[in-house]
């Protein structure tokens, strides 16, 4: 199983059955999406500025920060990785341009 797959799993027991005061995803499910959201754009700020200012270590771990916090979001929403895979297997071989225009359309 891939990193991913396995913190996706750790995250749903968590949801499932975790304690608030010693686990940081029951912390966050107890506060809820709106919460998780937020978190997950604070992250991506601080990875853009790390990308912009930081050392390419400051970038791995915000990148880390975004990946795990969009699992949770991903989580709390009730969406598999495997559909967000499945979409990305959809696009792949199209041009990042045709998506574009077919999304304008
Ligand atoms: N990968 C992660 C992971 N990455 C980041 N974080 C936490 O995400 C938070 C990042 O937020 P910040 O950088 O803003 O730090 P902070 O100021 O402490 O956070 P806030 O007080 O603002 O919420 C920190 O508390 C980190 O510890 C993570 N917490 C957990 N995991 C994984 O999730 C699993 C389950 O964790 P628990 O639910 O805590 O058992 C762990 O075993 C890990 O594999």
């Amino acid at each position: 199983m891939d990193t991913l797959s396995r913190l996706e799993r750790t995250i749903a027991g968590r949801l499932a059955d975790g304690d608030a005061q010693s686990s940081y995803v029951a912390q966050l499910h107890a506060r809820g999406a709106a919460v998780i959201a937020r978190k997950l754009g604070e992250e991506a700020v601080e990875a853009v500025v790390a990308a912009l200012s930081g050392s390419r270590e400051d970038l791995t771990a915000e990148a880390a920060d975004v990946l795990f916090h969009l699992l949770v979001l991903l989580a709390e929403k009730g969406v598999p990785l495997s559909d967000v895979l499945a979409e990305l297997d959809r696009r792949e071989g199209t041009s990042g341009l045709d998506e574009k225009a077919s999304r304008s359309s």
